[in-house]
């Protein structure tokens, strides 16, 4: 008997039923979208409505453009020589971001990143934490200490680290970097925060402590997450996007995009067939 791979990716258990959330209005609106790196076309006719306040998952096979389009939230990708949006827009809260008078820094606050492997400063757990404060000129200390706090334990690391906060961010875990990394996003007070595969390099306790913070972000902060795991999206996303080729094949809610979707490529895609 061969053992085939599931068809499907059992979601039956997720706690996270949209159906059963109030609809969220739409906070980033992409509309016919082309992104070249020089002469090299990356995202193709991209239109697509993410929600406030949910977790979409961006999947597809790699060199899709899932990443590109997640460097696209915050302006990261003007950082790489020869980038363009050639035609097209991204909008959030309904500001062309853009708009020359969009500074990208100031736009960074408040569309955080966190990457594949955690860049935690090499300096201690709480100046990691302050350090995107002190350069607003923020030092008082009871300012301070309240924001790391509220960040550590908005990244669920208060309890691991709070009696070690004046040690370097570098001694802790990889999964505790990660959430690290989180806390110093949280702490300029961001509306979105992106994760490009957040726990590609963590182990499988670590990861589900990734999933279940981002289970609790999204009370606060509309989350945008590229993902390599098919088990990933569908146990985290409220939506999935399915890329290939720079171009969005489909958008659902993730259970139609795991139990029923209408094009044959996500179909094969999500089955394992190809990518
Ligand atoms: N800095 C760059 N310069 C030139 N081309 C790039 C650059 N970064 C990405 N690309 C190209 O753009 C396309 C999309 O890449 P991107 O990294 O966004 O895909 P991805 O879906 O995130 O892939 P992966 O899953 O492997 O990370 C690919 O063809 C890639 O080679």
């Amino acid at each position: 008997m061969t053992l085939q791979p599931p068809r499907t990716i059992p979601i039956e258990n997720r706690e996270s039923k949209i159906e059963n959330s109030p609809p969220s209005r739409t906070l980033i609106e992409i509309t016919d979208l082309d992104f070249y790196y020089g002469e090299k076309k990356a995202l193709d006719d991209i239109n697509l409505r993410l929600p406030e306040k949910r977790v979409t998952a961006f999947i597809g096979p790699s060199g899709c453009g899932k990443s590109t389009l997640l460097r696209c939230f915050n302006r990261m990708n003007d950082l790489i020589d020869g980038t363009a949006i050639r035609r097209g827009s991204i909008k959030i809260n309904d500001i062309d971001i853009s708009r020359p008078d969009v500074d990208p820094i100031e736009l960074r606050k408040r569309v955080g990143m966190v990457f594949q492997k955690s860049n935690p400063f090499p300096k201690s757990i709480y100046e990691n934490i302050t350090y995107g404060l002190r350069i607003q000129g923020i030092n008082t200390k009871s300012r301070l200490d309240e924001v790391v706090e509220r960040s550590l334990r908005g990244a669920a690391l208060w309890d691991e680290v709070k009696d070690r906060l004046h040690e370097s961010g570098l001694g802790l875990s990889g999964g505790q970097q990660q959430r690290l990394c989180i806390a110093r996003a949280i702490a300029v007070g961001p509306e979105i925060i992106l994760m490009d595969e957040p726990c590609s390099a963590l182990d499988p306790i670590a990861t589900a402590k990734i999933e279940e913070l981002i289970h609790e972000l999204k009370r606060r902060y509309t989350i945008i997450i590229v993902t390599h795991s098919m088990q990933q999206a569908a146990r985290c996303s409220d939506f999935t996007a399915f890329f290939y080729l720079g171009r969005l094949i489909e958008h659902a809610d993730t259970r139609t995009i795991f139990m029923s979707p209408s094009n044959p490529q996500t179909e094969a895609y999500v089955s394992g067939r190809f990518g």
